[in-house]
């Protein structure tokens, strides 16, 4: 008998289709299809001005398209209005920013702890979550100390675990390894992809460095608010389809 069981590719869980967006006149997006597996993380790269974060904030439900759609675990949700978008984006999204946006005034586990108190979780079983989560990337003796308190790859350390902790879908980073140096942006990006597709989750992050590509699964380019050819980008991480394609 054949015990082998078959090989299911992950599930596509966010998607953009046909994505135009405008400021005024000019062109934020001009047309973009994207999709995102459980599980894979996109590096989105292009220079700088051509659309990468616009098509971040769409795809997060931050902007609203004017035109196509945007996809998430089978539910379209550029139609949402903004308290059900504001709801989906605590709910199943995270984020992780350059500036890691931690509140300077609360340490570590309560920084973590806040989304969930939120959303109504007791701030008993918050804090719980959020220590449980720091211990996962490696802050389980950190987590008293408030963000002055700990170096920058440390605090965006606390950011992922922020991202994290309710479980998302998907997580958006924006330039997460911007305001660090190459070696501890290194360890962040790791930490971040692996720890995320670890628990199913996709990433999506807005980078203009090759070494954070590299540690993705996959990238595309933004050029012109279009996904151009990807000429210019290092090969991808193996273990997902590195072809730089949208299937
Ligand atoms: N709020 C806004 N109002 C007007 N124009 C905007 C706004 N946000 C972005 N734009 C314009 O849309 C275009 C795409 O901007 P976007 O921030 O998405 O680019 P980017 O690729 O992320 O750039 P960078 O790498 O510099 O962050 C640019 O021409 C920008 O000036």
């Amino acid at each position: 008998m054949n015990f082998q069981s078959p090989q299911v590719a992950p599930q596509v869980v966010l998607s953009g289709h046909g994505l135009v967006k405008y400021y005024g006149s000019v062109v934020g997006l001009a047309g973009v299809d994207v999709a995102v597996r459980s599980g894979e993380a996109l590096a989105v790269m292009g220079p700088s001005g051509n659309g990468k974060t616009t098509l971040l904030h769409v795809l997060a439900g931050i902007l609203t398209p004017d035109q196509g759609e945007v996809w998430l675990g089978g539910e379209r949700v550029d139609q949402l209005n903004d308290a059900a978008r504001t709801v989906m984006r605590r709910r199943r999204l995270g984020f992780v920013f350059q500036d890691n946006q931690l509140l300077a005034e609360l340490p570590a586990d309560e920084n973590v702890a806040l989304p969930l108190m939120v959303d109504g979780l007791s701030r008993r079983d918050a804090i719980a979550r959020a220590r449980n989560t720091l211990s996962q990337v490696g802050l389980a003796a950190e987590v008293g100390r408030r963000p002055g308190e700990l170096s920058g790859g440390q605090a965006q350390r606390v950011a992922i675990a922020r991202a994290l902790v309710g479980e998302p879908q998907v997580v958006f980073a924006d330039e997460p390894t911007g305001a660090l140096d190459a070696a501890t942006g290194s360890q962040v990006i790791e930490l971040l992809v692996g720890a995320a597709t670890y628990r199913g989750a996709a990433v999506v992050v807005v980078t203009h460095d090759n070494a954070v590509a590299a540690r993705c699964h996959r990238s595309l380019t933004i050029v012109d608010g279009r996904v151009g050819d990807g000429a210019h980008l290092v090969p991808a991480r193996p273990g997902m389809d590195g072809s730089g394609a949208v299937r």
